[in-house]
């Protein structure tokens, strides 16, 4: 097993960067081009390993798709020419490729399998399987077809409205995913609004997209042309540096040419309800996704409470933002969050675990979680238990620990954030 000797920083952290591409957009761009007709060119695609199971999983269907770096070029031939896979797919460790892809297999005329690792195989796949069930499709698996290993007969489609209990962006786009190869129009209802990245992209494929006050409504049977696009840097990568930012002392950090999507910002929103130093530049609009440059100065945190609609535009940033609130003075409470209950760890118990054991004083609640705040943290070793953002939460605890932190599992970064401590590295002020 690998593990990693972080050790706490002397200095600030002080300088620019860019962060990779937004695994939510890559992947999009990935599934789009593939069942889109001609050419589709991606630049500054995220190179990791989620994403890269994204690709093989259409290659495994016949399409011929080229990776140089972080430019990748698909030859779409249109959703009906996907071929039936002769190998099971594998989806490795990433839920956005099991729920989306589900909802395209789900219309196609052949049979699938697929499996994931030990912490994909006990993901909910049911929330994207019953829609799909009722569009026509048969999905059946380990627990009623509740978990992975699925087998997939795809089948002619009906259209359905599909009002999603979850606040889950990868539910309503394997849903919608469906929908484009069902008959009539297909609509998602949703309570909270998840991030749009699937309605945004089909309109850059030429594709028909309407959300009125959420529903989302697409018609069936669209054709879709292969077009250029460039990922914006994932704002829940660049998280992780921002909060680093805030909690050492003397830090000045920019990351440049993030994707600033509304549905994604809540990080943004919380950090300045924690009075920490901020700065947003909008600087332009790429591929319809609004892209900026974010500042962040050393600052101390205000205890808040976090809850309701901005969870969803935060998920994927809870545990580095519960890292921050160990900082502040006071008790922060985080709760309507009981999705991260089902991520790549059950994120409240993880988070809460990790941070104890670096001395914080947390507490998980059923959907969430309190921390008490005025914490200075120690060493100790800790497990990333697979999970890449618990070690990343990990390694900018380390930068603030009193002594060092053995990470164990280091390698799980990869899934979201292969470079992530090259590009650490680079800000560290030596
Ligand atoms: O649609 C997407 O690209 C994603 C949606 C979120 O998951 P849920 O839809 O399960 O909340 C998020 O946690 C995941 O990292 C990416
Ligand atoms: C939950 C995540 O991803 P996925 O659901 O795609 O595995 C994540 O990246 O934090």
């Amino acid at each position: 097993m690998s593990e990693k000797v972080l050790h706490p920083i002397d200095n600030g952290l002080r300088g620019n960067l860019q962060v990779p591409g937004d695994k939510s957009i890559s992947h999009r761009a990935i599934i789009f081009g593939s069942i889109a007709k001609g050419k589709t060119t991606v630049t500054h695609f995220l190179d990791g390993e989620d994403c890269m199971r994204t690709i093989a999983a259409f290659q495994a269907m016949g399409v011929e798709i080229n990776k140089n770096g972080q430019t990748v070029e698909i030859y779409g031939n249109g959703i009906n020419a996907l071929k039936e896979p002769v190998v099971p797919i594998n989806l490795g460790n990433s839920g956005t490729t099991a729920r989306l892809l589900l909802g395209i297999l789900a219309g196609l005329p052949h049979h699938f399998t697929l499996y994931g690792d030990e912490s994909l195989s006990k993901r909910p796949m049911d929330r994207v399987a019953i829609p799909l069930r009722q569009m026509g499709a048969t999905i059946d698996g380990r627990d009623n077809g509740t978990y992975l290993p699925l087998a997939v007969r795809g089948a002619k489609l009906t259209s359905i409205t599909f009002e999603t209990p979850v606040k889950s962006a990868q539910v309503k786009s394997g849903v919608l995913l469906a929908g484009l190869l069902a008959k009539g129009t297909t609509e998602v209802v949703e309570k909270t609004t998840t991030r749009d990245h699937t309605e945004n992209m089909l309109k850059a494929f030429g594709g028909h997209i309407t959300s009125d006050t959420g529903t989302i409504s697409i018609q069936g049977e669209q054709e879709l042309q292969g077009t250029s696009i460039h990922v914006p840097g994932d704002i829940s990568s660049a998280a992780f540096f921002l909060v680093a930012a805030a909690i050492t002392e003397g830090s000045s950090v920019t990351v440049e040419d993030v994707g600033l999507n509304p549905t994604r910002t809540g990080i943004i929103d919380v950090l300045k309800q924690m009075n920490i130093d901020i700065t947003v530049v909008e600087e332009r609009t790429i591929g319809g996704e609004p892209v900026g440059s974010i500042t962040v100065n050393a600052s101390t945190p205000k205890p808040i409470v976090i809850d309701g609609e901005i969870i969803p535009r935060i998920i994927d940033e809870i545990p580095i933002i519960a890292l921050l609130a160990t900082q502040a003075n006071g008790k922060t409470i985080i709760r309507d969050a009981e999705e991260l209950r089902y991520k790549e760890t059950d994120r409240i118990a993880s988070v809460v675990q990790t941070l104890q054991a670096l001395g914080a004083n947390i507490e998980a609640t059923n959907d969430g979680m309190v921390i008490y705040g005025n914490d200075t943290l120690t060493g100790a070793e800790v497990d990333s238990y697979g999970d890449h953002r618990i070690g990343m939460m990990i390694a900018i605890a380390s930068l603030i620990t009193k002594n060092s932190i053995t990470l164990k599992n280091p390698d799980c970064i990869a899934v979201s954030y292969p470079s992530f401590f090259n590009d650490l590295d680079k800000i560290l002020d030596k």
